[in-house]
This record gives C-alpha cells, structure tokens and sequence, in this order.
C-alpha cells in the first residue's frame, strides 16, 4: 500500500472494481463463499474442472485454491488452474485445509506449496502443521492459538517467499520480516463452516486489484472481516442469526467504517 492508501480506499476500490476471482474450494464452502465475496463486492466463479480452469485462470483477476474435500480429478483442476494463473501473473491463494489429516493431503499440499502460492491462508494448527511443528488437530478446526503459531507463519513465508495469514481470536499477517495482527472478529465465526474458506476467497478479491502488494491486499481482507464480524457478532444471539447478519455487514462496511473501526497492530 502506498502512503496515501488506507484499508477503506483498498476496500473501496475493491468494491467499485469487483474483480472476477477464480474460486476452487470445497463443498462444504462453495456457496458461503461465493456468498460473502459478493456481500463484500467481488465477483466469485467456481470454476475447477481440469479441461476449462487454466483458460479460465487466464483472465480471472486471482485465483484461490482450497483442498477440503479433495479428490483427484480436482487436483487436476487445481494444478491446470494453477498454471493458468502463473503464466497470466496472476495473485494466487493456497488453503491448506486440514493438510496434515492424511498422506493424500500432505502429498497435494507438497505439490501446490511447490507450484509458489502468492498467500497462504490459513487457521493455527495448519500454519504450525506446515513449518513441521506439531499441532494436536485431527480435522478442519483449529486446536492451536494464533501467537503460538508466529514463528511458524513468520518461518513458512520465509522459505516459500509468500505471504503467511494465520486465522483465529486475532489474526496474523507476515512476509517473514514484517508482522501484522488484526483484531476484531467474533466467537461465533469458528461456529458458522467455511468462514475461512469464504475469508481465502475474499484475500484474492483484494489480491487482485492490488497483485504487486499482495501484504497489504490480504491485511486489507482480514481487516474487512474483522470488523464486518465483530459488528455482526454484536448483533447476533448465535451460529444461525450471525451468518445471515455477517453477510449484511461485510456488504454494509464502507471505507469510512473500515479505518474507523480497523484494530490494526504493526508487531
Ligand atoms: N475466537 C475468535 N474470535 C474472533 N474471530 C475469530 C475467532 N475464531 C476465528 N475467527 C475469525 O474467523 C475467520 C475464519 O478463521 P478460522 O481460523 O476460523 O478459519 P478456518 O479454521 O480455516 O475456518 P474454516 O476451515 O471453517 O473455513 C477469521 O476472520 C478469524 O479472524
Ligand atoms: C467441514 C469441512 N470439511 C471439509 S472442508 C470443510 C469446511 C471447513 O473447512
Ligand atoms: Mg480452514
């Protein structure tokens, strides 16, 4: 970001340009996803069949990949995509979705990891997981807090040369020599699913209009959902409620609100 830009002329931006971004996620996510990029002002396409989605990762402003329901005709959907978004030099985001679960998931995550993801977005426990520390989660939870998983982030970015984003009561934003924690969000995000897949979707969004900065672009992101889930969070008894109510407020954040509520810590 430039001196004069604040995360509310990025989000502004964002909103008024609505990049195109490529989602390959999961299932579970498909529809959150696709939900909350609109609700914040991007333009969601699922699109991961291996015949269309490197064409299709050609002209989309980024791409994101997340592996939580993989199967192998989607990997062969990632990797063509993938390909795409490189040759285009085009942002990409990587969300290791419960990586170390399996052989089969650590083997994908060992391939795409080598293909050079632009940002790698993930909860605690998989950022430990990835830097080769141990992580007492079993599945798509996280089991760790994010200041446990600092070296790690700061470690991994380091040696994969991208952006790290760990996820959790505060998040944590690292180039492996800059640091930034992002505070807000609400309890009740790690009750509604995919709200972190839905979150990697929206790093692309901004990813996109912003791909020689891709630091400041996923900080942006984190920020806009911090805040959007910590008003919705204010509003809402539980789970059900506070999905529907996070859906309006990521759409009812403007710029001004952004940097007015943004807690935004450079470490
Ligand atoms: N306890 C919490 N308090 C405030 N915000 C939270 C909390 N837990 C998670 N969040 C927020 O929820 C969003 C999703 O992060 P989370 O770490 O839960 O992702 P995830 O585990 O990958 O989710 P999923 O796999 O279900 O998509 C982030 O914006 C994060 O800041
Ligand atoms: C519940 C679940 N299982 C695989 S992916 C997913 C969405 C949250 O990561
Ligand atoms: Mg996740």
């Amino acid at each position: 970001m430039t001196k004069a830009e604040t995360f509310g002329t990025l989000l502004d931006e964002m909103r008024a340009t609505a990049p195109l971004v490529q989602c390959i996620t999961n299932y579970v996510a498909m529809n959150i996803a696709a939900n909350v990029l609109l609700a914040a002002g991007g333009s969601p396409a699922m699109v991961h069949a291996q015949e269309e989605a490197g064409e299709f990762a050609g002209f989309a402003g980024a791409l994101t990949v997340n592996i939580g329901t993989l199967s192998p005709t989607w990997v062969d959907g990632m990797k063509a995509a993938i390909g795409g978004a490189v040759a285009a030099r085009r942002p990409w985001v990587l969300d290791p979705v419960a990586h170390f679960a399996t052989g089969f998931r650590r083997k994908v995550t060992a391939d795409l990891l080598a293909l050079g993801p632009t940002v790698v977005r993930g909860n605690a426990s998989e950022i430990i997981a990835l830097a080769g520390g141990v992580s007492s989660a079993r599945g798509v939870d996280s089991r760790d807090p994010v200041e446990q998983a600092e070296e790690a982030a700061r470690w991994l970015a380091h040696k994969q040369r991208c952006i790290v984003a760990v996820t959790g009561a505060t998040d944590l934003v690292t180039d492996g020599n800059r640091a930034t924690r992002i505070e807000g969000g609400s309890p009740l995000m790690p009750k509604v699913t995919a709200l972190g897949c839905s979150l990697t979707c929206l790093v692309g969004a901004y990813a996109a209009i912003r791909p020689q900065d891709p630091f400041g672009a996923t900080v942006a992101a984190l920020t806009h959902f911090a805040v959007a889930g910590e008003q919705a969070g204010k509003q809402s008894p539980g789970p059900g409620s506070f999905a529907v109510g996070f859906l309006d407020l990521l759409a009812e954040v403007d710029g001004v609100m952004l940097d007015k509520l943004a807690r935004v810590v450079r470490l």
